[in-house]
């Protein structure tokens, strides 16, 4: 096999090596574990896949605690340098905070390499414990865009010299506005950016996804009757992408609206619902949504409530990606679990989930298939971690580590 080298784009188009450098961060609290624990089947997956001609040289980049005890930094240059040079990557989860403290690292990779789309597929994998009574109509594939809303970090502290400033540009700008301050003096402040271009790229992204996987709808999921120019406005910005860019036409005198796949003939419907409708659909009636359309904020309380739908965080994959450059970076949905943090007990099934996205992704979709094999032979077999054994009639309890085997022994 020919010497390692990075995944390079060219024409639009990924270029990868069969000893790809795939650079990964370890995470936070639990990540270590399910780090080590995915990475076993990552390699199993290759070498039976492609039996010794391709091979994953794994370069690891530090980020957040490890980051920071070893270098001072918790999210050094050369890490974002990695990310930057080798395009495709992976990452366990990084802790953030509640209040003060730095600033979400996970947020920051998204911004800094400007992976705009975060996707996070749902799907139901047999015998996974739910708590629904048909979690098999959950199939759904969330787009959230991640780079603009309310996680831009444009915040100004109440009682901080920033925050004084802006109130006093804002009060004298806007004084009309500003009357709607409820609590002037103690106020704290955020600032919602979300522009055409940004909702564009997203919705964009969403449709072409319908139509490569033969998808029926694509849903746009905003909270635009309270916050008219923002997520009003993801809505409206949407829907012309759907009909300037792939020929929709109103449904009934809209503004739902379908066109043709250019692949397959078929029609895909575009629609649009009120986040907060929408989140108590997913209950109700699951088989109304498909392909989802979203802001940041509205795409992150959607995806772990989804997740939990088909049997919870222990099994969400999801993938930060940048279409036009290449660049990308694989994460679980779930965060760093700090009360389990090294038990060797967590379930690794999101990573290694993600990882089989990663895979598809550089289309290595032998390996990616061997991951989904792997994964529906080790849950059949009831060999499960604590989150599903605890819901589950006769399983064999396994520890993290021992459920990554289990899928490579089932693979
Ligand atoms: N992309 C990222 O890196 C993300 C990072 N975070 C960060 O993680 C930290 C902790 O966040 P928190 O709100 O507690 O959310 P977490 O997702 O870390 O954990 C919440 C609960 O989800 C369940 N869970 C999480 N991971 C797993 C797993 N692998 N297997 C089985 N169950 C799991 C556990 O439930 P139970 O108690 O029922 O066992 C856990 O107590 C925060 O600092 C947050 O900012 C959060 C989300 C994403
Ligand atoms: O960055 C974080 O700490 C949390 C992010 C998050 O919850 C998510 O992306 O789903
Ligand atoms: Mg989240």
């Amino acid at each position: 096999m020919s010497a390692a080298q990075p995944i390079t784009m060219n024409n639009g188009r990924l270029q990868v090596p069969d000893a790809p450098i795939i650079p990964f961060i370890e995470g936070d609290g639990t990540g270590p574990d399910i780090w080590r624990a995915s990475q076993v089947v990552f390699d199993a997956a290759v070498e039976k896949a492609y039996g010794g001609k391709r091979k994953i040289e794994w370069k690891e980049v530090l980020a957040g605690e490890k980051a920071f005890n070893q270098t001072g930094n918790w999210l050094p240059d050369a890490t974002l340098d990695a990310f930057r040079s080798l395009l495709v990557g992976i990452k366990g989860p990084l802790t953030t905070p509640v209040g003060g403290g730095i600033r979400s690292l996970n947020v920051a990779l998204r911004q800094i390499l400007d992976l705009y789309v975060c996707l996070r597929p749902v799907q139901y994998f047999t015998g996974v414990p739910s708590p629904v009574k048909q979690p098999e109509l959950t199939d759904m594939v969330i787009f959230r865009e991640n780079t603009e809303d309310i996680y831009a970090g444009i915040e100004f502290e109440h009682g901080s010299a920033d925050c004084d400033k802006f109130k006093k540009l804002f009060s004298e700008a806007f004084p009309g506005p500003w009357k709607k301050v409820r609590f002037p003096e103690t106020v704290g402040i955020g600032i919602k950016p979300v522009s055409q271009e940004g909702t564009a790229r997203l919705v964009r992204a969403a449709m072409q996804y319908a139509i490569d996987n033969d998808r029926r709808s694509v849903t746009l999921v905003h909270k635009g009757n309270i916050m008219k120019f923002t997520e009003g406005g993801f809505r409206d910005w949407g829907y012309e992408v759907a009909k300037k860019e792939f020929g929709a036409v109103e449904l009934d005198g809209g503004p739902w609206c379908t066109f043709k796949s250019p692949k397959t003939g078929k029609e895909i419907v575009v629609k649009d619902v009120i986040a907060d409708a929408m989140l108590q659909q997913i209950l109700t009636r699951p088989a109304d949504y498909d392909v989802i359309a979203t802001l940041n904020l509205n795409g992150d309380y959607i995806s772990d409530a989804l997740a939990a739908c088909v049997g919870g965080i222990g099994i969400a994959p999801g993938g930060n990606i940048n279409y036009m450059t290449g660049h990308a970076i694989f994460e679980a949905t779930h965060g760093t679990a700090p009360k389990y943090a090294d038990q060797d007990k967590v379930n690794p099934g999101s990573v290694i989930l993600s990882g089989e996205m990663m895979f598809r992704y550089m289309g290595w979709t032998e390996a990616a298939d061997l991951i989904i094999k792997g994964l529906n032979g080790a849950i059949a077999a009831k060999t499960v971690t604590y989150d599903f054994e605890r819901l589950m009639d006769g399983a064999k309890l396994v520890k993290c580590s021992e459920f990554g085997h289990a899928v490579v022994k089932h693979m």
